[in-house]
């Protein structure tokens, strides 16, 4: 059974109801004395977009580089696509291990900071995954990464070095990176927070696109507009746990409503 949601910018999402792709269960997390996470849970159905928005520090960041695990939760369990994980088991098996890989190709992510290898080009930053990772052949990982370079407007850019490449430029590549590795969700670390304001729109433009092609999308973000735009739902985090969560409709719009009073607390920092 497919449901279908649009959202105000007409995005259209088609996504099977209640198809789990991503569940959190009571994630903890402490960085030596500080609590960051105290019990975040979150489920996330296939071809959903989730907005995680609130002020800096909240722990935004550090909840989903837990849900592929870039942070090792201290309690909880993350499930991606059916890949079970249990957190905070002090030893490593071989096969927790295992899972752990395959979660973080289920689970790609787009960060901040594009991360980009330097001494490589465009092209070469979006094969590296699929040849070392998947062993795709590298004729193949060619075409498809040039499919995808052009799919986030970057054909011409292809044998581009990153110190070449404007902010949003990077950013798209890197999107590109991600999707190369034909990930079931992709998580997005605020990817136009190191951008200047007039780079951001082409990033959220390639991003709104792949909403449109039935990603699931978590993304962290303190866009407002494109959480309005975009997101089925927006999640309030505050102190390390989840304080609001509803359709960006309800929360976002109407200034008298509690919830967005409350958000705007929470934003406005
Ligand atoms: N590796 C780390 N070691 C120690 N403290 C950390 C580490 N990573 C994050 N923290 C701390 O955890 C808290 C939450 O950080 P986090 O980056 O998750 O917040 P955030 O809500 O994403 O903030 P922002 O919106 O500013 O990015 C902060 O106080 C931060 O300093």
């Amino acid at each position: 059974m497919n449901s279908q949601n649009s959202n105000l910018a007409g995005v259209p999402h088609t996504h099977p109801a209640g198809v789990c792709q991503i569940r959190a269960e009571n994630i903890h997390k402490r960085f030596g004395n500080l609590e960051v996470l105290k019990g975040v849970s979150l489920t996330v159905n296939k071809g959903e977009v989730v907005v995680i928005m609130g002020p800096s520090g909240s722990g935004k960041t550090t909840f989903i580089r837990c849900l592929n695990f870039l942070e090792e939760p201290d309690q909880g369990q993350v499930m991606v696509c059916n890949l079970d994980v249990a957190c905070g088991l002090r030893v490593a098996s071989r096969e927790r291990s295992s899972k752990i890989r395959q979660l973080r190709v289920k689970a790609a992510m787009v960060f901040q900071s594009f991360n980009l290898y330097p001494h490589m080009t465009a092209l070469g930053n979006v094969i590296e995954g699929p040849i070392q990772v998947l062993g795709m052949r590298r004729d193949e990982a060619v075409k498809s990464g040039e499919q995808l370079l052009a799919k986030v407007g970057l054909a011409d850019k292809r044998d581009e070095h990153p110190s070449r490449l404007s902010g949003g430029q990077k950013q798209r590549v890197a999107i590109a990176r991600a999707l190369a590795m034909n990930p079931e969700v992709v998580l997005f670390d605020e990817p136009t927070s190191a951008l200047d304001p007039e780079l951001h729109e082409e990033v959220l433009q390639t991003m709104r696109q792949l909403a449109g092609d039935g990603m699931t999308m978590i993304v962290v973000t303190h866009e407002v507009k494109f959480a309005h735009e975009v997101a089925d739902r927006v999640v309030f985090m505050a102190d390390g746990v989840v304080v609001e969560e509803g359709l960006p409709q309800e929360i976002l719009v109407n200034p008298q409503h509690p919830r967005t009073r409350s958000f705007l607390r929470l934003v406005d920092h």
